[in-house]
Formats: structure tokens, sequence, C-alpha cells
């Protein structure tokens, strides 16, 4: 058995941006933070893109199968390179999330993984919370609370991760345990990155608006930003989540615009999704706290500033790793899951009531724990 203590757990994201693994390990009992050790990043060939891309909305098939082997190679090799894992949070590349629909489809075969590194593996995060009538995403939230801990918060703040898509914790860190009742509200903002980067590779041939350079040189048309925001999905209450996709097709509404006013345009409504859902929160947050690849971004980070009543910064500024925060987290559920911790609750994902979801596959051969 897993010893009752503290453990160093090995996180491993493949987010929705299809970029690439991150990973990385953390000495935590599932409460609290002990230690962020080493990470690493392992990055997806083009090639390996489009089989993931080329799979996306699938459950099964050949595509499914393809891009499988693609996602397990790439877990292998990057985790293997850790030394002094005791336990593995594997959440998989998410293929499809339809929370309300076939349900939520993150690939990957965490028992396959258990054996090829001979450690337990935590994977199948989301499906759980699925089954009780959650949105099964946003799961980082949990870990957002054991940050605020970490940092020493004692007002509410907000961590607004800037991936793929965009997710939002209100957290209230006078609270005792993240399950408790006003301890956080969690949900999806809207799209992040994912429309400006297909919109790059549409007329541009390139993965994303480094540094903000072309949307720099454009204007933000309001017109098509007023008929965005007036998607039903902005006024909803939380919890809410989306799928990658979700918006796949805003980019129409800045068809008729020039490269660099449309990529500005796209811009100021991830920035705009994010003023929209601070009216959800129960209080103003102290300060926003930024992670994912959306805060080097330096004119989404304006755009930010200046649409919000707090301040608004990297969480490099309070110590934490942008970079690595959801591969952290996944770390971090993996050793709650292990003690049979929630990992999502009403006020995060919907679900009936709190759940401690994935699955724990342990290597048949070898294994510390
Ligand atoms: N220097 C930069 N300038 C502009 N944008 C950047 C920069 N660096 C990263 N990004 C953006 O951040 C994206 C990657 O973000 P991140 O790694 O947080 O996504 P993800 O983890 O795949 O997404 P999700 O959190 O939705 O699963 C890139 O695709 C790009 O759009
Ligand atoms: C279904 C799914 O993979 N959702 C991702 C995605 O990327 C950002 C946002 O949409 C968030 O809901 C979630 O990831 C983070 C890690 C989460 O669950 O907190």
């Amino acid at each position: 058995m897993m010893k009752a203590g503290p453990v160093w757990a090995l996180g491993a994201m493949s987010g929705t941006s299809l970029d690439g693994v991150d990973a990385a390990l953390l000495r935590t009992d599932g409460e609290r933070i002990l230690e962020f050790g080493e990470s690493g990043y392992q990055g997806y060939s083009e090639a390996e893109q489009a089989v993931l891309r080329a799979a996306l909305g699938r459950w099964q098939g050949e595509d499914v199968a393809d891009a499988l082997a693609v996602v397990q190679g790439a877990h292998i090799d990057l985790l293997s390179r850790f030394e002094g894992a005791e336990l593995v949070g594997f959440h998989g590349q998410t293929l499809a999330h339809e929370p309300r629909g076939r349900g939520t489809h993150q690939l990957g075969d965490g028992s396959a993984l258990a054996e090829a590194l001979g450690v337990p593996v935590i994977w199948d995060f989301r499906s759980a919370d699925v089954e009780l009538g959650g949105e099964g995403a946003p799961l980082a939230p949990f870990f957002h609370f054991a940050c605020a801990k970490w940092i020493g918060a004692e007002r509410p703040l907000g961590f607004l991760n800037l991936g793929g898509v965009g997710n939002l914790t209100w957290v209230d860190p006078m609270k005792e345990r993240p399950e408790e009742e006003g301890a956080l509200l969690a949900f999806d903002t809207g799209p992040a990155n994912a429309p400006i980067n297909d919109l790059m590779m549409a007329r541009r041939g390139q993965a994303f608006d480094r540094d903000g350079a072309l949307a720099r040189q454009g204007r933000v048309e309001e017109g098509a930003l007023e008929l965005f925001l007036d998607e039903g999905y902005f006024r909803r209450m939380p919890p809410k989540s989306l799928d990658r996709d979700a918006f796949a097709d805003m980019i129409g509404l800045v068809g008729e615009l020039g490269d660099a006013d449309a990529v500005a345009t796209l811009t100021g409504m991830s920035a705009a999704v994010v003023l929209q859902a601070m009216e959800h929160c129960p209080s103003l947050p102290e300060r926003m706290l930024v992670t994912g690849g959306g805060r080097h971004n330096p004119v989404l980070m304006e755009m930010l500033r200046a649409a919000l009543d707090c301040p608004v910064m990297p969480v490099e500024q309070v110590g934490l790793d942008g970079d690595m925060l959801e591969a952290q987290a996944f770390a971090h559920l993996a050793v709650r899951v292990l003690r049979g911790l929630p990992t999502s609750g009403p006020s995060t994902t919907g679900v009936r009531a709190s759940v401690s979801g994935g699955v724990l596959s342990r290597p048949a051969t070898r294994g510390a724990a």
C-alpha cells in the first residue's frame, strides 16, 4: 500500500492546444503542497499533431488508434526520464467533451502506462464526475485551492488559465477544505488561444500569434465583438464547461477582416469573455493570477488588465510555474484520488455531490506502491 504521508507524484497533461505534453513532479499529501519538483515538456511533431487533430471528436476507429499510439508514445518517452515518482497522474488528450451528450473522452491507456513505467497510474479523471451529472471540467480548481494556501493568500483570488480554452477559478483561501461550501467557484470562461491559433494556421501557416505581434498591428472590430458576446454561453450560470471547438464558428465573425484586425478581434474576444465571467464570481478577487500559454501573449494580457477591476499578473509573480500548473494539478489530484479525497464538487463542475474521480492501475510486474 502507498504510505500515508506525502508522496512524490508525477502529473502529465496533454492540453487542448495539441502542442505537446507537460509533466511535473509534486510532493503532496493531496491536501497541502509540500514541494515542487522537476518538470519537462515533449512537443508533438507537426505530423503527430495532424494525427491528433484527425481524431478530435471521435471515440473509436482507426484515427483514434493512431492518435493513441502518439499519445502513449509521447508520455512514455517523457515520463520515463523522471526519477523518484511514486505515483503518476495521467490526464491524457481530450478528443471530445460532451458532458450532456456522449460523455467526455480523454485518450490514453493508464493501465499500459503503469506497465511501461512500473509505477501506479491514476487516469480517466473526468468520467466519474460526468456520470454523476457533472461537467467533468474544470478539474484544476481543487489544486488551485492548494496553491492559494501555498502562497499564503488571505483574501479571495482568481486563477485564470489561458489554454486552448480558458477557465477561471475563484478561491476563498480562508476556507479549510476545497469541498467546503463557498471555497471555490469554477467554470470554463470561453475560447482563449484555440481560435487565435486556428486563424493563424489558416491564414499564415503559423501555429500561433507569437507575442501578440500580429494582434498588436490590428484593431478590435467592435461589431464582431458584440455579436460574439451575444452567445448564450457567457450569460449561463456556472458551473459550465466547453469543448475545444465549441466556438470554432467565431472565426466566421472575423472572416471579412484583414489578418491583423482579425487576430486583434479574436484576442479581444478572449479577453472580453473573462470580463463577462467576473459577473458570476461571488466577489471581486483581490488579484487575478494568470496561468497557461496565453499569459505569454502581451496583447491579451494588456487587454485583460484594461478590462478587469483587479490586478492581473502571471502566476510567476507568486512563485508558481504557469507552464506546469496543469501537470502539477494532475499530480495533486492523483494523490487525492488515491486517498479517496474529492477532486470536484457542485461548485466546480456542477456534480451532484463531491466526487473522487479517476481510475487506479497498478503495474502487474513491478512498482513501489
Ligand atoms: N509567446 C507567446 N505568444 C503568444 N501566444 C503564446 C505564446 N506562448 C504560448 N502561447 C499560446 O499558448 C498556447 C499554449 O497554451 P497552453 O500550453 O496553456 O495550452 P494547453 O495546455 O494545450 O490548453 P488547455 O489548458 O486548454 O488544455 C499556444 O498554442 C499559444 O496559442
Ligand atoms: C475536457 C477538457 O479537457 N477540458 C480542459 C480544457 O482546457 C482548459 C479547459 O478546457 C478546462 O476545462 C480543462 O482543463 C483543465 C486542466 C481543467 O480541467 O481544469
